[in-house]
């Protein structure tokens, strides 16, 4: 019994799992696009968005009673990542 409730469980986990990922899809999609508005002309890299970022991010773990400090190293992750992927791409629009 124990073990059907703890495969049910590890579907369920699965399931979380590629909802997170279609997410972070999505969310790599409008950074994109925010790089392509910024163009060549403006700094991608945006602290003090970054840093507003971090404070809803935080905020919306504890309420989920999740570790802020866990929450806040994910995204300082991903948002290197975003940045890097909006780079690479306005590095590829400069080449003929
Ligand atoms: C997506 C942006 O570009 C960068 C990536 C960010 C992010 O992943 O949230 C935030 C700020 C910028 O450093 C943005 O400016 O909004």
């Amino acid at each position: 019994m124990n073990e059907r409730r703890l495969e049910e469980l590890r579907r369920e986990i699965d399931k979380v799992d590629e909802a997170i990922i279609e997410l972070l899809g999505r969310r790599l999609k409008l950074a994109r696009e925010i790089g392509l508005i910024k163009g060549h002309n403006r700094k991608i890299r945006d602290l003090r968005r970054e840093q507003r970022v971090l404070e809803r991010v935080k905020l919306q773990a504890s309420l989920q009673q999740f570790s802020p400090e866990v929450a806040e190293k994910i995204y300082r992750i991903l948002m290197d990542y975003f940045v890097s992927q909006q780079e690479e791409l306005l590095r590829q629009q400069r080449r003929p």
